[in-house]
Order: structure tokens, then sequence, then C-alpha cells
């Protein structure tokens, strides 16, 4: 071991900033990082190993479909690069064993596996090139899970790097904990001397920043170890790790997760590690489809990516796997672009571009729509009609329409027999069928 940790006769818990009988506290030291997005950024999954773990296991079926769709939804851009699988059942090893033989280029398969020889053999024998392992560094886990000192701890790690480098696997050091790390004392030796194996060996090395209890922050001049811009800057020019061997891992604990991952990206990591809509441990995991609008906003596109399909990926989470999509989630709960504000549906009425920031229609198959409630009028229940159907040119419904009438005496009977929810998007698809289109059997459509 070429670079010692800085030992420490105690644990340093970074009290000051995390008291524990308070809130955690954010430290200003005003010191400006340069950004420095690295040319080529992408994402990684982990809804089968993070994600997974927070819900009801998946089935291989479940698991080889969800595969599929990452596939779909990657089009052929390689920017969704990479899902791993936990290996340690024989369903786990079946689902990896069946998406790779789909042959697909991406995602890539990898894996994340418990550190022992065993382990090593079973991904080696696999074909899996590279797999996720634990190396936990702040002293909390240190000092007050592992009982080691941080001499012992890093050399179990190093000794666990060199086994995955001797059976030939890019060993993908997962840092867990960094946020409350002690960064010059364990973080910068660790990296350094992994990175001494990585330039020994010709075989990569890499390093996943596990923001594990979601502390990281992203605003600039905070101080370590909370500070993501001084992480990666930091593991860069510091630990001598290149940008396309560092990724962020977040959690959203302080709704940080899709800025801290940005964050990540524009001060030089290359990758981020997401979940299919955030599902994770606790409040859950970085969100795959807010990070491709992100993307899509730091580098002006999103290529080739097949952006709608993540409704279809919704309606399976709903449908399969008994997952509801809270519905205001951006981008895909069933609500995100529905504006209930009467003011507001009255400029969506003049011009959707006033209330939806993109199009939504075209881009994530969801037009924008206005909630029909009580001060819904006709004009309101005639664009909800068009935007929900995609109805354009002659097809349009004008307000004139006199079939609005009988579907806006339902709405207001309703109200009147005191209903106070808005009506459901499923109620108005029924009444618009029976009223508008006339092929609906169900008299009742309410
Ligand atoms: C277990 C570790 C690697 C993790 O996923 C996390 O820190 O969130």
């Amino acid at each position: 071991m070429k670079y010692n940790p800085v030992e420490a006769m105690k644990p340093n818990l970074y009290k000051y900033v995390f008291p524990y009988d308070e809130i955690p506290k954010i430290k200003f030291n005003n010191i400006q990082l340069p950004m420095d997005i690295p040319e080529s950024i992408w994402i990684t999954d982990t809804t089968f190993r993070d994600g997974q773990q927070s819900m009801t296991s998946m089935n291989t079926e479940q698991m080889v479909k969800i595969y599929d769709y990452l596939h779909e939804l990657d089009n052929g851009s390689g920017i969704i690069k990479q899902t791993e699988f936990f290996l340690y059942s024989q369903k786990d090893r079946n689902a990896a064993e069946q998406c790779m033989s789909r042959g697909y280029d991406f995602p890539e398969i990898t894996s994340w596996i418990r550190a022992n020889k065993d382990d090593f053999n079973i991904v080696k024998s696999m074909g899996i090139k590279e797999t996720g392992i634990l190396m936990s560094c702040s002293d909390y886990h240190i000092f007050n899970k592992l009982n080691k000192t941080r001499q012992e701890a890093m050399k179990m790690y190093l000794d666990i790097a060199y086994a995955s480098l001797e059976n030939g696997i890019v060993p993908r050091c997962h840092f867990e904990d960094i946020t409350r790390a002690d960064f010059y004392g364990f973080v910068v030796p660790l990296a350094k001397n992994l990175m001494d194996m990585m330039n020994d060996s010709k075989i990569n090395v890499k390093i996943r920043a596990c923001d594990t209890l979601g502390l990281g922050v992203s605003h600039v001049g905070v101080e370590l170890p909370r500070s993501v811009p001084a992480i990666i800057h930091g593991l860069r020019y510091y630990g001598n790790v290149p940008s396309s061997s560092i990724e962020w891992h977040g959690h959203n604990d302080y709704y940080g997760a899709v800025t801290n991952s940005t964050t990540s990206w524009l001060y030089g990591g290359a990758s981020v590690n997401t979940t299919m809509f955030g599902i994770g441990e606790r409040v859950g995991n970085t969100p795959l489809e807010a990070m491709i609008i992100e993307y899509g906003q730091i580098k002006g596109n999103t290529a080739e990516m097949n952006l709608e399909l993540i409704n279809e990926i919704e309606k399976f989470f709903e449908k399969d796997l008994d997952y509801a999509i809270p519905p205001k989630t951006p981008f895909v709960g069933k609500e995100f672009n529905v504006t209930k504000a009467g003011i507001h549906a009255d400029g969506l009425l003049k011009d959707e571009e006033i209330y939806n920031s993109f199009d939504t229609r075209r881009i994530l198959g969801k037009p924008p729509l206005v909630a029909i409630n009580s001060y819904s009028g006709i004009s309101s229940i005639a664009y909800w009609i068009n935007s929900y159907f995609n109805l354009c040119g002659n097809e349009k419904i004008h307000k004139g329409d006199n079939r609005l009438i009988p579907v806006k005496n339902k709405i207001d009977s309703e109200y009147d027999s005191g209903r106070t929810t808005n009506i459901s998007s499923e109620e108005m698809e029924k009444l618009a069928k029976l009223y508008i289109f006339n092929n609906y059997q169900n008299e009742r459509a309410i």
C-alpha cells in the first residue's frame, strides 16, 4: 500500500456537521471550483440492485422485460450504458443470463458481489466484465460497523480490488457514505492506491461515489465532506481518477438526488447511477428519466433515445409490479402536466406554450391537460378532449359543439350532488367516448 490513510484514534464523525440531535449543517468555505463537463457523459442503471431492494422482488421474466425496455429506451445511443445485477441467488443469475443472451450492446451487464473468491468465480464464469464491490469510506462504517481501523479497512479493500483484477474483472469500487467520509484522510489515499493498481494492471478501475444518505450538497463554496463539486474535483485532481472512471450514486433524502447527479457531471464525473422512476432505499435513488431530461438540457439533445417509451414502462411498473408512481412526479406522474388553476387553464387554451415548458405531447407522448372540476367551462372540456385524444385539424372539437353539452351536464350533476374531487382521466375518457365518439357501451359513464 503506497498511500496510507491518516490513521485516527477515534472515528471522525463530523459531529459539527452531523450533530444527530439536530438537522445536519451545511458549512460554507466560499471556495469556488472550476466546472469541467466531460465530453462524453452517460447514465447507468441500478434498478435491479439498489432499486429492487426497495420493493417486492421481481421475477426473472419481469427483469428481462425491464432490461428490454432499458435497451429500447436507450435506442442505440449508448447513453444508458450499464445496468447491474445481484448474482447471489439462482433467480438473479438466471435473469442476468437471460438478459446477456439478448446480446445487446447497451445497457452492458455488470454485477454486484460480496467480496469473496466464490463470487469472483461466478462473475468470471458468466463472462461478466465488471463488478461492483463495497468499499465503505466513512468512519461511521469503518469504526462503527466494520469495527476496523482505517488501515485495516484500506488493506481489505485493496485486497478485494486486487482479486478482481487478478480475475481480469474491472472492479467498480463503491465508496459508500462518501459524503460523511474523511476525504483527504481516507478517500484520497484509497483512490490513489486504486489508480496505481489500474495503471499497473492495465485494467480499468472505477470509483462510484455513493451518497448513501443523500447528504451531498451541490451549491458552490461548501466544505467537504458534503460538497459534490469538491468530491468530484478532489477525486480527479488529488486522487488521480480520470473522469471516465468516476460515477455518482445519489439518494433523494434531502431532495438533492437529481441536482447532485447533474453537479457531478458538471464537475467532471462522466457517469451518474440511477433507477427507473427513482425506486430505491427509503426515499429512493436518482430517477433515470430525470437524468435523461438533464442530459438533454446539458447536451442540447437526447440523441436517439426513445423517450415516449417511458409511458409504456410506467404502465408496466403500475400493472405488473404493482408500483404506483405518485401522480405529481415530474415527467412521469399522471398529473405532471395537468394544470388545475383556472387562470392557467385559460392560458393553455389560448396557447399551450404559456403553461407547458416543452412539447410534452411529441417528446414524452403526454399532452398537457387541464383538470376538469366544478369550475370547468365548455372550452376546458373541449380542450381536454382534443388534447387527450390528440385531435387535430378537422377532428378538433370546438366549444360550440352540441355533443359537449351532455358531458358538461354530467360533470355539473356530479358537483351538484356534493363531489369535491376532480373528474379523473378515466372518467373523462368514458364520457368522451359515450357522448362525443358514441362508441362506448356502458351508459353509466361516471
Ligand atoms: C450499498 C452502497 C454501495 C449503496 O448502494 C449506497 O451507498 O447507496
